[in-house]
């Protein structure tokens, strides 16, 4: 029976799947895809493609032994004990940003736009401060700009998207990065593979010049 990888698909397969091949897993499958979700070219491990938030349903689940997933999910999720390794790759940021007019000590209670309610929730707690979350899909940086949001909680990498929206960073939250996870039962029934394979992806990073 092959170990099943739930791979998040986008920008985390994009930049997971040098890792793997470099790993000795054969990625010839996921790199050729078309609309394909479920490959089998490696002898050991089957990789099966989905959205990050569902990377912990299947995990959980156990309908998948491992999971690789950015951060980002696994704290809003609230689930970060399954994190085996840091990939150290799908590096960015949160942070709370907003239009250059945006005072944050103003004294209405402030509301926040973002695609995660969680992280922002607890972030504002540990402030000390009340305020109300709307909850976006995507393209979170328009909330500030149509007076949707005082301001958002989102992840920026290059700040390219905050830039060319005039938005300006006004607080560092924490770093994000993509995550090998595994289901503790997989872990037992399948001890020395995925120790091997925690070994061969360590030594991939080295050979790949990813920093830890
Ligand atoms: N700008 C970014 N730079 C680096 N990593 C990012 C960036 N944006 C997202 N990520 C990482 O990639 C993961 C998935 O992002 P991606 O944009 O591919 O999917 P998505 O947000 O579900 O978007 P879509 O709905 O367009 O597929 C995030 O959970 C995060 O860990
Ligand atoms: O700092 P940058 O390098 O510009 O990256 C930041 C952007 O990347 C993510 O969006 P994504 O592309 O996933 O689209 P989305 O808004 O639909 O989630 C994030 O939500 C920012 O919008």
């Amino acid at each position: 029976m092959p170990i099943k990888i739930a791979l998040t698909k986008g920008r985390v397969e994009q930049q997971v799947v040098p890792l793997l091949e470099a790993s000795g897993i054969d990625c010839s499958g996921v790199r050729n895809k078309g609309r394909r979700l479920i490959f089998n070219e490696d002898p050991v491990y089957q990789m099966i493609l989905v959205k990050g938030p569902d990377v912990l349903t299947y995990l959980n689940n156990g309908s998948v032994h491992l999971g690789i997933v950015g951060s980002d999910v696994l704290a809003e999720q609230g689930n970060p004990q399954y994190a085996m390794l840091d990939l150290g790759v799908g590096r960015c940021r949160f942070v709370l940003a907003s239009t250059s007019d945006f005072n944050p000590q103003q004294v209405r209670r402030k509301i926040i736009a973002t695609k995660y309610p969680n992280i922002t929730k607890r972030y504002f707690q540990s402030i000390g401060e009340d305020v109300e979350i709307i909850r976006i899909e995507g393209s979170v940086e328009l909330a500030p700009l149509i007076g949707l949001a005082d301001a958002i909680v989102d992840i920026t990498e290059t700040g390219t998207t905050l830039r060319e929206n005039n938005l300006h960073v006004y607080a560092e939250l924490q770093p994000v990065s993509t995550q090998l996870v595994v289901n503790r039962l997989a872990l037992k029934q399948y001890h020395s593979e995925i120790r091997t394979l925690v070994d061969n992806l360590q030594q991939a990073k080295i050979n790949l010049g990813v920093n830890a």
